[in-house]
């Protein structure tokens, strides 16, 4: 078998628990990524998902295992990894622009001035800042603009990997929406790898290719990874009329409710791959039966 784009393996987390004793945040956590798939992680608060992601973008170092990335060893930051925080994390002395072309200029040194400002005023305009706003500082601009600032300088910076944490927590319903839609087009644009946390299960089937569920920590283990078996281009406000949507978004909540509680605690084996799930409905629509259709569920083991 093929290894992938990024490979997980064995990652084991553990912190001192504060009694001279240690707990164990994830043990033996194992999964892989594409290049060019868009994957979301989903699980509750605590569960281990920004420590996976810390060590992902080489910001924090595991207790046991390695993470892989086109074969090479990941270990301390690097341009190939780009992060986005919910908090923006931008230069606030920079304007928009110069936040962004900070990172340009760093990334591809032989370029010369005017290259890197069209490079950067053009990720700029594909998350919607254009003209004058590009010129404002941070403080100039509101939460919204923050966030496409932090996406359009991750994305500038055409990093191999994009990693984003619950990047859209702090915005409104209707802003989160538009730069979800952003983000997928940007996306579309560059396929670039990107993993995601978020704890909103209708962004996590917006945008993903697959969703990996944890279970309650602490010993939590990435359990499962559901397939978004709904085409693209995906529209907000149509999805929810396919017909593996609410299967999908059922299967999430009830694993989120209850299976992450009961399945928390048990140790994860040293080759235990997430169970790849994939719902998909429209087998049952397309086919003659005249039953009614069922879920096709199918879970097989890794
Ligand atoms: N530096 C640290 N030292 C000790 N414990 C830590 C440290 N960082 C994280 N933890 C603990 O590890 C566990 C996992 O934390 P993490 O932030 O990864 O969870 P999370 O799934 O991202 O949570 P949330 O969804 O609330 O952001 C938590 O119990 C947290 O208290």
């Amino acid at each position: 078998m093929t290894k992938p784009f990024l490979s997980i393996e064995h990652l084991t987390q553990r912190y001192p628990d504060g009694q001279g004793g240690a707990f164990t945040v994830f043990e033996n956590a194992s999964f892989g990524i594409d290049k060019g798939e868009f994957v979301c992680i989903l699980g509750h608060s605590g569960c281990g998902k920004s420590t996976i992601m810390n060590i992902l973008a080489g910001l924090a170092e595991p207790t046991g295992g390695v993470v892989k990335m086109d074969g090479m060893h990941v270990s301390g930051p690097s341009l190939d990894r780009g992060v986005v925080f919910q908090n923006y994390s931008l230069l606030p002395w920079l304007s928009a622009l110069k936040n962004v072309t900070f990172g340009v200029s760093a990334r591809f040194p032989s370029w010369g001035k005017a290259r890197v400002i069209e490079h950067s005023t053009a990720f700029l305009a594909k998350v919607g800042l254009t003209g004058d706003a590009i010129h404002r500082k941070p403080s100039q601009l509101s939460g919204g603009m923050r966030q496409r600032v932090s996406i359009a300088r991750a994305f500038a910076n055409e990093p191999k990997l994009l990693l984003l944490d619950e990047p859209f927590g702090a915005l409104d319903a209707l802003t989160r929406g538009t730069i979800q839609d952003e983000l997928i087009k940007v996306w579309s644009d560059t396929d670039q790898t990107v993993f995601m946390i978020t704890h909103d299960i209708d962004e996590a089937i917006l945008l993903a290719d697959r969703i990996l569920l944890m279970t309650n920590g602490p010993m939590a283990q990435v359990a499962e990874s559901v397939e978004i078996t709904i085409p693209r281009p995906r529209v907000r406000n149509d999805i929810v009329e396919h017909p593996n949507y609410y299967a999908i978004r059922n299967h999430l909540v009830h694993f989120l409710a209850q299976r992450s509680a009961e399945l928390s605690g048990q140790a994860q084996t040293p080759d235990q791959q997430p169970k790849p799930v994939r719902i998909d409905m429209t087998e049952d629509a397309d086919s003659e039966d005249p039953e009614p259709a069922t879920p096709i569920l199918r879970a097989v083991e890794g």
